[in-house]
């Protein structure tokens, strides 16, 4: 027997399928500020015009701040961030996500909360180490910004899944450096399927939208499938 994708008043705790959670308020602001800087010194290894004696001084730092984390303890790759909004709502993602994990310096990262009118939105800003065609974002980023933004709305009803299929449309060149808005919400559910649709903004003018179909979570006893 076949169901529609009710979505469900609380998201699973993550813990219950056996994967560790960490809290975001448990995020030492120390690894908050690590992470900003690694972020910088990416963008400013990649476009770097420094002599080699600074590229070789540079080098060992680095290797020396590598060393200093190398054996430490750290998270389990499938590690959950548990986000807990202002009006309570609880969600998931993992920690090191790559468009909106909070300690994955390769993360631009993508922070969505709740739009007023429905869905969610996010501003981001994208640094030239996501540069696809001079001065202008990678079209495989877009793509990438707009999964997470889909896969984000249908977590957000309380529906979270894979995504099963995406369709992207390059409207108008993205540039980089510079705000871009992304909105995304639920357009329908059929079934395990839950239909999203996303864009990205940039002056108010959309220079990328897409639409997905999340195919959600099978879990036990969860009524989904
Ligand atoms: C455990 C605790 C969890 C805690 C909660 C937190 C979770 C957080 C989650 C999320 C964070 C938010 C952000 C994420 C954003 C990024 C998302 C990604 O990057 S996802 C990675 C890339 N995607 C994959 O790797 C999928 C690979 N594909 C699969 O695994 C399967 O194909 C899957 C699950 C998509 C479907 O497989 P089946 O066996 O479960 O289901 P079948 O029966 O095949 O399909 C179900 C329905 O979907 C349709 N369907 C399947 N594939 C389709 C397709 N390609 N196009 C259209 N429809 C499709 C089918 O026709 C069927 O529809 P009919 O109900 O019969 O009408």
């Amino acid at each position: 027997m076949t169901v529609d994708a009710d979505p469900v008043a609380e998201l699973p705790d993550p813990r219950d399928y056996g994967l560790a959670v960490v809290g975001e308020e448990e995020i030492p602001a120390e690894l908050t500020s690590l992470v900003a800087e690694v972020r910088s010194l990416v963008d400013a290894v990649a476009r770097t015009r420094a002599g080699a004696e600074e590229l070789s001084a540079a080098r060992a730092a680095v290797a020396a701040a590598a060393a200093q984390l190398g054996d430490g303890p750290r998270h389990d790759v499938g590690t959950m961030v548990r986000r807990t909004w202002d009006d309570g709502r609880v969600e998931y993602g993992t920690l090191t996500n790559a468009v909106s994990g909070p300690t994955n310096a390769a993360a631009p990262p993508l922070r969505l909360e709740t739009a007023p009118e429905g869905g969610l939105r996010a501003q981001v800003r994208l640094n030239g180490t996501y540069q696809g065609p001079p001065g202008l974002v990678h079209g495989g980023w877009l793509a990438a910004l707009l999964d997470q933004a889909l896969g984000a709305a249908a977590v957000a009803e309380g529906m979270p899944g894979l995504t099963a299929n995406l369709d992207v449309d390059y409207r108008r060149p993205t540039p980089l450096n510079t705000p871009l808005e992304i909105t995304s919400r639920v357009t329908g559910t059929e079934r395990r399927k839950v239909s999203v649709a996303a864009e990205i903004r940039h002056d108010g003018e959309v220079t990328a939208e897409g639409t997905a179909i999340m195919v959600r979570l099978n879990l036990p006893g969860d009524g989904g499938a």
